[in-house]
């Protein structure tokens, strides 16, 4: 079988609903989906409709109501070191330095302080921040911050990642640029990705595939499989254009 058709993560039907003071909120309605190895996975839904719940629900934070996750086959029922994640607020910790951030996760699992730098190093160079291995979160800007996330999340080696609107809080120059950057790493260090925003631009620009989901509680509205689409993409072109369009005509995003 083609790799890239090897389903590495399977969504089952998954719901989630919450008890709130005048009865019960649902925030995720039956969602399944099926993620191939090694490919980019857009998330695209608008604001509050529960894109954040269900990349909580794969990341093991939050246990779903109803419904199943298998990764690789098998069903998986908590946090699982297979799977990654780079969160919109980076909990970086700001007395550590860039390499004590990246090193954080393989010297909470044991590994020795030799092997860590080298794994750390490999990640810091492969994110463009070679040279501010020794700086503090503090001294560096946003786009930055979330290079040290991103190596962070590859240097415990996950077979996938997970990005929460990694970029929502950055300006629209730098957020351009990470894109681009979150591209090139991919394209070098392959692993299945989902990414979740509710920017249509960014979608369209980023994606094998989009998942657009409804607005609250989410359901799976529609996907759109970009494979034909060519990168580098360019955000004026009619292609590019015409297949924003057509998304757009389907979603619940304010745009
Ligand atoms: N623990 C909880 N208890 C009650 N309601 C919750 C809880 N967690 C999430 N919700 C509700 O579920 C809905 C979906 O929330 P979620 O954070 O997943 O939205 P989102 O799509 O990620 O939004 P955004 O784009 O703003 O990040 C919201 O209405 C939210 O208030």
């Amino acid at each position: 079988m083609d790799e890239k058709k090897k389903i590495i993560l399977k969504l089952e039907n998954i719901c989630q609903s919450y008890v709130v003071k005048d009865g019960v909120k649902d925030a995720v309605d039956n969602v399944s989906l099926e993620i191939y190895n090694n490919e980019f996975l857009v998330i695209l839904g608008p604001g509050y409709c529960g894109k954040t719940v269900l990349m909580n629900m794969i990341a093991g934070l939050e246990k779903p109501v109803g419904g199943k996750i298998y990764l690789d086959g098998e069903e998986i029922h908590g946090s699982d070191s297979r799977i990654g994640m780079v969160f919109q607020s980076l909990n970086l910790m700001p007395w550590r330095t860039v390499m004590a951030n990246v090193e954080f996760g393989l010297e909470i699992a044991g590994v020795s302080k030799e092997e860590r730098r080298k794994t750390a190093q490999k990640y810091i160079d492969l994110v463009g921040l070679t040279g501010f291995e020794n700086s503090y979160p503090h001294e560096l800007s946003g786009g930055m911050k979330q290079r040290v996330g991103i190596a962070r999340a590859y240097t415990n080696n996950p077979e996938i990642l997970l990005m929460d609107e990694p970029f929502g809080q950055l300006d629209a120059q730098t957020r351009y640029a990470m894109e681009d950057e979150v591209l090139r790493i991919w394209e070098q260090e392959k692993r299945t990705i989902i990414f979740v925003t509710n920017n249509i631009e960014e979608a369209v620009y980023l994606a094998d595939r989009i998942v657009v989901l409804s607005k609250c509680p989410a359901k799976v509205k529609a996907i759109y499989d970009l494979k034909d689409l060519p990168r580098p993409r360019n955000m004026t072109d009619p292609e590019f254009l015409k297949v924003r369009s057509e998304i757009s005509d389907n979603t619940d995003l304010a745009l």
